[in-house]
């Protein structure tokens, strides 16, 4: 399991690591040494001896120095660019006389800047506000498109909390951060400006718990309910799933393809006369209609406002199932059912228009208008927020899942090629969180779990190329058997 902990409680363990150390510059100068051993590795296998070190007015662009004093002592040529900002460290001079060749902002940075074959982003860290200052931003516009860029600790000018996107700051090729991985490394807003992530071990050591947490391949065995011999199909899980209509007849088939694939004890099918044929012939395993369960799935393909025969039926079990104090997953056409708090486990599988949505119907009418864009810019905080109106945990669908109850660490899942963008495969997805949610998991695990599955699964269905959600679905035990045994 990957962990990232806040700014703030990597400081507080620096701090108390820093006590126990005689030299104050010790934490500094593990972080400068091993960036220098990334980079020196970074220039060996692209050929590269020119180091140009972006360097902020803080620790950060202390670190990017010292880097850089460490690589030209071995033969690079290091040149750092200052803005109009003292530096947190030593003065131009001092630098130079460590073998770094300062150029300061009414320099001729542009030249530097396009000989480089490695930018050190120093600019901000952790104890940076989302954005760059003006100078940074001209630097990061005039990088060359062939440089290598490797972010200090985290690519400058995102936010370290990972919360809000931000266009005007660095997409680095790699990142190296000190001790532990922070939420800009693995949350949604950011993720994608980190690059390659190299944790430097600095020895702090990190205590209580993370803000987030990454599932691994690792984890499966110990969070997969596996059956034993004592086991029933009762035991192990039944799951009714209340999905499709006249209009959307896949659905349901994707939903329970997925569910039997992913090791349920018995699926109870509710729909309307088309999906109802089609379940009964391509999943036979189902037991069609209403009975007892130990979870509901609702909604994949459910249309709320149908008049087709046998949907007032259906909508009717639906609602029952979002009433009774049973484990529900609740997704596409049945979040439109829910019309407040849940006592009952609940997961919420939204993509990031349906929570939108979700959130203007629940937020009162004191509540601004959401929009998908904003739910995109800040997925974190919107998925928190809906959390809380419902008491559910809140999977939000997206290039990196996050799974997010109403408290505490919440889980970030990037395990998908971005093939799986497509049609069906959030029913995939319902499918297989539900079958967990049935054998007893946890929200949190059966969202998390799921969403790691179903990303490899569509990585093995199809490697290196386009997957279909069906393909998707008939994955799923191959990938669960190939999780538990490796
Ligand atoms: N705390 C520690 O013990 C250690 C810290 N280390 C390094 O220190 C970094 C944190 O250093 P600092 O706390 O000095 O913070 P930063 O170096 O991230 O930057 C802080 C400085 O930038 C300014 N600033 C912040 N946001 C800005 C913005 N958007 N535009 C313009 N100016 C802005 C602040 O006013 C402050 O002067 C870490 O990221 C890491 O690189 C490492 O050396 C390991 C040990
Ligand atoms: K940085």
């Amino acid at each position: 399991m990957l962990r990232a902990w806040s700014a703030d409680a990597v400081r507080s363990a620096e701090a108390a690591l820093m006590a126990t150390l005689d030299d104050e510059g010790e934490l500094m100068a593990r972080a400068a040494w091993g960036l220098a051993r990334v980079c020196r590795a970074r220039l060996e296998e692209t050929g590269g001896s020119r180091v140009v070190v972006l360097a902020g007015p803080g620790n950060n662009g202390a670190d990017a120095l010292y880097a850089a004093v460490h690589l030209a002592d071995e033969g690079a040529e290091c040149v750092a660019l200052q803005g109009p900002w003292p530096l947190a460290i030593g003065d131009s001079s001092s630098w130079q006389e460590a073998g770094v060749r300062i150029v300061a902002a009414d320099g001729d940075w542009r030249a530097v800047l396009t000989g480089a074959d490695l930018v050190l982003d120093g600019v901000l860290g952790i104890g940076g506000r989302p954005g760059l200052p003006d100078e940074a931003v001209a630097w990061v516009d005039a990088l060359p498109p062939d440089a290598y860029v490797v972010a200090v600790d985290l690519p400058s000018g995102q936010d370290p909390a990972g919360e809000v996107a931000h266009e005007d700051a660095v997409f680095a090729d790699e990142t190296v951060t000190f001790g532990v991985p922070k939420p800009v490394h693995v949350l949604p807003a950011t993720e994608s400006a980190v690059g390659r992530l190299t944790v430097v071990d600095i020895g702090i050591e990190l205590e209580g718990d993370p803000e987030v947490e990454r599932l691994d391949f690792a984890d499966v065995p110990g969070l997969w309910p596996v059956p034993t011999a004592s086991d029933d199909k009762y035991s192990r899980g039944v799951l009714g799933v209340v999905a499709g209509g006249e209009s959307y007849t896949g659905a349901p088939v994707l939903c329970c393809t997925a569910a039997v694939g992913a090791g349920l004890g018995m699926l109870r099918y509710v729909g309307t006369p088309a999906p109802t044929a089609l379940v009964r012939a391509s999943v036979p395993e189902a037991v069609i209609g209403d009975g007892r369960v130990q979870a509901w799935v609702v909604g994949p393909g459910l249309d709320t406002t149908s008049r087709a025969a046998g949907s007032k039926a259906q909508l009717d079990i639906a609602r029952a199932a979002l009433a009774s104090d049973l484990p529900a997953l609740v997704d596409a056409g049945g979040l439109d059912l829910v019309t407040g708090r849940r006592d009952a486990p609940t997961l919420l599988t939204p993509h990031a228009g349906e929570l939108a949505r979700l959130l203007n119907r629940l937020g009162g009418a004191d509540s601004a208008d959401v929009t998908r864009q904003q739910v995109q810019a800040s997925p974190l905080a919107h998925a928190r927020r809906a959390a809380r109106l419902t008491g559910a945990t809140v999977l939000l669908k997206g290039a990196t899942t996050l799974v997010v109850p109403p408290e505490g660490t919440v889980r970030s899942q990037n395990d998908a090629p971005p093939w799986l963008a497509t049609a069906g495969a959030g029913d995939v997805l319902a499918g297989v969180c539900g079958a967990l949610l049935a054998a007893g998991l946890s929200p949190l695990d059966a969202g998390s779990l799921g969403a790691l599955v179903h990303g490899v699964a569509a990585d093995r269905a199809n490697p290196g190329g386009p997957v279909r959600a069906l393909a998707l679905a008939h994955a799923i035990p191959g990938t669960v058997a190939h999780l538990l045994t490796r």
